[in-house]
């Protein structure tokens, strides 16, 4: 992701469900490019932490809202790229990806002819406030993708491990940078 400057200054931050039910998270204020050692933590469901000295990242409680809500999410990546900030800022409460190959990276689209409609929601420094904007999100679309911008903020997403989650960004950092290129041309 640092390679990638989806995470520049300190921005983002990387979890994944243990095969305990704990979470492990990057810990808060790190640059994720160079993340230390004892730059993971974990945390239980309810986003508290084991380790009572350490600070897990601030958007803790986002990690955790996709855990409790979908049992097979094993792991979780958010990320500020320019894509996402910049869309994000330009969009309505969803951005609507149509028409693209590389679709078929989100699950129950075997063919580019299909669309998903990733949510925008508003940017908030209350993390409780804003995941609960996000459940409601997930409740008025059944069809939502594993996936969310937040606006002027960046991009969330997740899948069944890290390779799945990461594998998943990189198709939909690819198709917002798509959108944000097509936008900037002539109609
Ligand atoms: C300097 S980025 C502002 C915080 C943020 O949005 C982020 O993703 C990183 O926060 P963390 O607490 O996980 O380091
Ligand atoms: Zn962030």
């Amino acid at each position: 992701m640092d390679s990638r400057g989806w995470v520049p200054a300190t921005a983002g931050n990387i979890s994944v469900r243990l095969p305990d039910g704990r979470i492990a998270i990057t810990r808060s204020g790190f640059h994720k490019g160079f993340i230390p050692e004892d730059g993971v933590m974990t945390v239980d469901l309810d986003g508290r932490p084991e380790q009572s000295n350490l600070r897990p990242s601030a958007e803790t409680g986002l990690h955790c809202g996709i855990y409790r809500r979908f049992p097979q999410a094993g792991a979780a990546l958010h990320g500020h790229s320019v894509p996402a900030t910049v869309l994000s800022r330009l969009a309505g409460p969803q951005v609507t990806l149509a028409g693209y190959e590389l679709l078929k990276a989100f699950p129950g689209l075997p063919t580019h002819e299909a669309a998903i409609r990733l949510p925008v929601l508003e940017n908030d420094q209350d993390i409780a406030r804003l995941q609960a904007r996000v459940t409601e999100a997930w409740d008025a679309d059944p069809a939502h993708p594993p996936g969310y911008l937040i606006r002027g903020h960046g991009v969330y997403v997740w899948a069944e491990d890290m390779p799945g989650a990461l594998l998943r960004l990189e198709a939909l950092e690819f198709m917002l940078a798509c959108e944000l290129e097509a936008r900037r041309l002539p109609r």
